[in-house]
């Protein structure tokens, strides 16, 4: 018998949180002080043995280990490299630790959270300074390692690959301004050095470091550090295999494939163009390719066929070629099975995690079973839709120009300088959650839930009375989320029961699914938008979902270009916004939180995304009269990256989070010479502290220096929705009152 090289068959990580997110639950109750050290425990590792058993329910030949994480792997490394911040350190025992650093108490704010590469997942980004130490912290991946050896399996131990790690991380408060973490590469090498005979010593002989970040593009230095980091940890006793999963190496991919390293996995999906490349250039005999044809990120069913096609081609250039999943299963749900309620033809095209194992390890088989997608089906096709988008000429993409709205705008809605309005959703109380479900489970019927909902917005627009804000919401309390709720209404979309994934820690989302021509059976929100208008004299703003973040938060079909998906949804929306104007509403908000995220890893693809993008946002949105006021809503940070997006939007106000950023968006928007209305937040709605008079004054005193105050805008940061009534109303009090004082003095 031959033996199977050991990354024949494999996947590179798995979900961690719990096919019914039971470690979401056992790590809540841990915090809230309702379970033990050992309670958690024993949670934990029952989730570490259903994901083993997944594993090794198909014949995979060795399977990822330290891929378990009480919250997040990049701090599962931080931890691995003795690398938690000093001050986290006198909190208790590690995992005490750990969770400070990862949830904050009462002392300490957490690491800073941040999206994971161009996906809905975020990370705790590390902190390094010059002088931090590293020490290698093997026990948890040794723990995870012998618990997979127990069972007979081949397993190799995984940790973010040192050049990521150090990409990743930030400099850590009071760090020299030149200082940066790449510097410290030398000393964390020797670290992982330590790690790696650590698991070799253990009887590991394989080693997985993933380097995802070698997927965007990267400097000279770089990529000489790229060089150096796996010249040096290529001279130890371990197999290692490096993974990047998230797009194409690129100019990564000689010197990794040189570097003297034993396997690199080849992103098939998002990164086909590294094949080319291979095609074109030469492998050394030695290097293994591990060809990741089964997408990681997405839900469809692979289609085996063009896959090992795929497979085959890679073997035409490596002497040893194996089968994986594109990048961990970390951002698909557990298994399809548990999705009872899906249409038939749609379940039979898609694949979950343990679906997707199973794929990996038939397309490792010659013989293995082969299934070809064949076209779409006919039934999801709305040819009514795609006529009406080719019919569509450049002025559904194009607004009258901003002098004129603002004109048409103050007539048709005279406001104050520094109007004061919200993000959209109120505070969710229990008693409406409930509701939702009940009505939901068919336990409470659609008029008294209609009668509920009135109640809910009635409510909230006399709050709003009360605190004298400018432009008022209905609060969104008719949605469970923000994208899941437009997905419920339009067609061409299905949602999932049981289809958790991880976006961060304990929160987890169900993405819906996106599988056909999208259109709008009918108005969405319009109703209840139109039932807070009746309620006042003032404007109350019309809330929908962008076309970009609704296709961000989704699984969305990979049959065509994302560009014509989103024009799908811009045109549905497009109604949605018509309807809305028509039904009275002069202020009309998209909000696109996603923007960001889903700008490409690589700069030579980042132009195209801002121009469908944005061809998509303003499809939905300039269909409305010149007098009629569109508001866009961003949050997540980092602006500079989409500052010109963000002005081909061409909003007539965009509210942004900044008051955790400290208003450096400001900076950024002034330089960009960005002229339409904004509103940077000023009361951070992640944290419970009710925010002063006087610090919101002065942040808009700062903010009036660069901004014209009739274009700035006075609002929260985000939705509501997470916080509780008695933190909102008092500052939302300060917010307008601090309005009011700064009008007073220009
Ligand atoms: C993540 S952005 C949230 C925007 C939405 N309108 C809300 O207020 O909740
Ligand atoms: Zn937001």
């Amino acid at each position: 018998m031959t033996t199977r090289h050991p990354l024949s068959a494999t996947v590179l990580g798995y979900p961690r949180i719990g096919a019914k997110r039971e470690l979401k639950r056992a790590v809540e109750a841990y915090w809230a002080g309702n379970i033990d050290d050992a309670g958690l425990a024993a949670a934990s590792a029952e989730v570490r043995a259903q994901m083993l058993t997944d594993l090794s329910a198909q014949d995979l030949t060795s399977v990822p280990v330290n891929v378990f994480s009480h919250y997040d792997h990049v701090l599962d490394t931080t931890a691995a490299v003795g690398a938690i911040p000093e001050r986290y350190r006198n909190v208790g025992g590690t995992l005490a630790q750990y969770f400070a650093a990862a949830h904050g108490n009462a002392e300490l704010a957490p690491l800073e959270l941040t999206k994971w590469f161009d996906t809905n997942y975020h990370y705790l980004v590390p902190e390094l300074g010059p002088d931090t130490v590293f020490s290698a912290q093997p026990q948890k991946a040794l723990q995870e390692y012998h618990e997979a050896v127990e069972r007979g399996l081949q397993a190799r131990p995984v940790l973010l690959g040192p050049i990521s790690f150090l990409l990743l991380a930030k400099p850590e408060p009071g760090s020299p301004s030149d200082f940066h973490p790449l510097s410290r590469l030398e000393d964390l090498i020797a670290c992982y050095r330590d790690l790696l005979a650590a698991f070799t010593e253990a009887g590991a002989t394989w080693v997985q470091l993933d380097e995802p970040a070698l997927c965007a593009d990267r400097t000279e230095a770089e990529l000489a550090a790229v060089a150096t980091a796996y010249t040096a940890l290529a001279h130890t006793e371990a197999n290692i295999f490096v993974t990047g999963g998230y797009g194409s190496f690129d100019k990564a991919l000689p010197l990794l494939l040189n570097s003297g390293i034993d396997a690199l996995a080849i992103d098939a999906v998002a990164g086909a163009s590294d094949i080319d490349w291979l095609e074109a250039n030469e492998v050394p005999p030695q290097v293994t390719l591990v060809a990741g044809v089964v997408d990681g990120r997405n839900i469809w069913r692979t289609d085996t066929v063009r896959a090992a096609a795929i497979v085959d081609r890679i073997k035409a250039v490596a002497t040893t070629v194996g089968v994986s999943s594109s990048c961990s299963l970390l951002h698909v749900p557990v298994d399809l099975e548990a999705e009872t309620g899906l249409a038939p033809e749609l379940a039979q095209r898609l694949a979950f995690a343990r679906q997707k194992i199973r794929e990996v390890s038939q397309l490792a088989q010659p013989d293995g079973e082969r299934w070809s997608r064949g076209e779409s089906n006919l039934a999801w096709r709305n040819d009514h839709i795609r006529q009406r988008l080719a019919s569509l000429d450049a002025s559904a993409t194009q607004r009258d120009d901003f002098e004129t709205r603002v004109k048409a705008q103050e007539a048709h809605t005279p406001l104050p300088p520094l109007a004061t309005t919200s993000i959209g959703s109120f505070p969710q109380t229990t008693d409406i959650r409930r509701a939702r479900a009940q009505h939901r489970n068919g336990l409470m019927i659609d008029v008294d839930y209609k009668s509920r909902l009135k109640k809910e917005i009635a409510s909230v627009i006399e709050l709003q009375e009360r605190l004298d804000f400018d432009v008022l919401v209905h609060g969104e309390a008719e949605r469970n989320d923000m994208v899941q709720y437009f997905a419920e209404h339009l067609a061409g979309f299905t949602t999932t029961e049981a289809g958790w994934v991880q976006s961060y820690g304990s929160r987890c989302v169900r993405p819906p699914i996106l599988f056909g021509d999208v259109s709008r059976p009918s108005p969405i929100t319009v109703d209840w938008s139109a039932y807070a208008q009746s309620l006042t004299t003032k404007p109350v703003k019309g809330m929908l979902t962008g076309p970009v973040t609704i296709l961000a938060w989704s699984f969305v079909r990979d049959d065509q270009p994302l560009s014509d998906t989103a024009a799908q949804v811009a045109l549905a929306l497009r109604d949605e916004v018509a309807d809305l104007e028509a039904a009275g509403l002069k202020v009309i908000q998209v909000d696109e939180p996603a923007l960001r995220e889903m700008l490409p890893l690589r700069q030579a693809e980042q132009d195209d995304y801002r121009r469908w993008a944005t061809d998509a946002f303003r499809l939905a949105t300039a269909v409305v009269k010149p007098e009629t006021a569109i508001h866009t809503h961003l949050c997540y940070s980092e602006f500079g990256e989409v500052i010109d997006a963000i002005n081909a939007l061409d909003a007539d106000v965009t509210s942004i989070e900044a008051s955790r950023s400290k208003m450096e968006v400001l900076q950024d928007l002034h330089a960009s010479q960005f002229a339409r209305g904004v509103g940077p937040g000023v009361y951070d709605i992640h944290s419970p502290r009710v925010p002063t008079v006087e610090e919101i004054a002065s942040a808009l005193s700062k903010a009036i220096a660069v901004i014209d105050p009739k274009r700035l805008w006075v609002n929260p940061d985000c939705g509501l929705k997470t916080r509780r009534y008695k933190e909102v109303e008092p500052a939302l009090a300060s917010l307008v009152e601090a309005a009011k004082q700064v009008r007073a003095q220009l």
